[in-house]
């Protein structure tokens, strides 16, 4: 069985699909795009290695969906992201696919593999069945080859292709102006690319995403501290005590966001927000708020509830809940009435019955963005 490194590349922009979700993270039933691809062609063939190229902040994230897969930062062009996980590939030969071509059948698969060790490169292709005109003549379109990926190369001859500088729109592209030799296959009309929105009812492989509710839970505490105001759920509660922390303290708002984390399975603020970061020194917590809702929207998540409990002797919230509402529910875009706030003492017992500090927890429902109705 010949050694077969697998590199997926999906540290796409995806500017092209226009929508506040990245096409890499629509869910098929559960599983986002870019991982339905890599396994559709992991069941085709049983790589050596695994290589996805993602972008530096969505990392931490698709790391969290499989430990078996090298994950590797993208670079600002396709073909960067190609040569940062060539760096990582072993095996004599390497596969390289776009997640946006989540459609591949065994078939086209089993013919690049026929011509490997005919070429430096095998590229599948479609042919052209309309009539084209280039530049007002009617050129003859059986020299036309409509190219596609996966791509198999030796990995070594990619790389040295690679190393020119040029910029390429694939693989092939470089291999030939190398002079290395390209075996063209038949293509297939499933494994076309998904690039805007109006592409996915053609994409026939792709199932729904499920409607499951997806619940998370989170809880913070701080300790008052004399001197500074406090922020509780994004609102001013005081002018002179606040909590004593790395950010403006406001625990309702940690809670929320381990919350929303905690449903998506993207693990707690800290590992996101650390509290020896700089940047976020006396930062206002509305902002990581903001930050954390975008995320989730953009990896393929709607926001559709959260419930905050804060547990303090003081101050006394009653005044400030409906303000708390409203100023969560404006920052995630959310039904007012969807973002609910309790408040209630410890009966005088344990740190928050000896006013030292707050507790807060809270819960918070996401859904899978529904594409189907895109
Ligand atoms: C908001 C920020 C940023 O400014 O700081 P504060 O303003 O609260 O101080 C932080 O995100 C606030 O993170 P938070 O998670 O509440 O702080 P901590 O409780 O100290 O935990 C910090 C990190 O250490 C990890 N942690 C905590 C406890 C523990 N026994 N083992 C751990 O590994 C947590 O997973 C977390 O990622």
């Amino acid at each position: 069985m010949p050694e077969i490194t697998l590199i997926m590349l999906g540290a796409g922009s995806s500017s092209r699909f226009n929508q506040r979700v990245k096409k890499q993270w629509l869910r098929i039933e559960e599983t986002p795009l870019w991982l339905f691809a890599t396994q559709t062609l992991q069941t085709l063939f049983p790589f050596t290695q695994t290589i996805v190229t993602t972008t530096p902040d969505e990392m931490f994230y698709a790391q969290k969906f499989s430990p078996h897969i090298t994950f590797v930062e993208g670079g600002d062009t396709r073909q960067d992201s190609l040569q940062k996980a060539l760096l990582h590939v072993k095996t004599p030969y390497v596969l390289v696919s776009d997640i946006a071509r989540a459609c591949i059948d065994q078939a086209m698969l089993v013919r690049l593999l026929a011509e490997m060790e005919n070429a430096d490169i095998v590229v599948p292709y479609l042919p052209v069945v309309d009539t084209v005109v280039y530049e007002e003549s009617t050129i003859n379109r059986d020299a036309i080859k409509l190219i596609q990926t996966p791509q198999l190369s030796q990995t070594a001859s990619l790389k040295k292709a690679l190393q020119t500088g040029v910029i390429y729109t694939d693989d092939s592209s470089a291999i030939k102006a190398m002079g290395g030799k390209v075996a063209y296959v038949l293509g297939h009309e499933k494994a076309k690319k998904l690039t805007c929105k109006d592409d996915i009812p053609t994409m026939d492989c792709l199932q729904a995403p499920s409607n499951r509710a997806l619940v998370g839970y989170g809880f913070d505490v701080h300790a008052y501290e004399e001197g500074k105001a406090m922020m509780l759920g994004g609102i001013h509660v005081h002018d002179t005590i606040g909590f004593k922390a790395h950010s403006d303290g406001d625990v309702a708002i940690h809670a929320l966001i381990d919350a929303l984390l905690g449903a998506a399975g993207a693990g707690d603020i800290g590992e996101l927000f650390p509290d020896n970061d700089a940047r976020y020194k006396d930062i206002d917590s509305k902002v990581l708020l903001k930050e954390v809702c975008t995320f989730l929207r953009k990896v393929g998540f709607e926001i559709t509830h959260c419930d905050i409990a804060i547990m303090a002797e003081f101050p006394r919230l009653s005044p400030f809940k409906d303000a708390i509402r409203f100023c969560l529910a404006d920052i995630m875009e959310l039904n007012p009435v969807h973002v609910n706030i309790k408040a209630t003492t410890t009966e005088k017992l344990g740190f928050v019955g000896r006013k030292e500090g707050v507790a807060a927890s809270a819960t918070a429902t996401l859904h899978y963005y529904d594409w189907t109705h895109v």
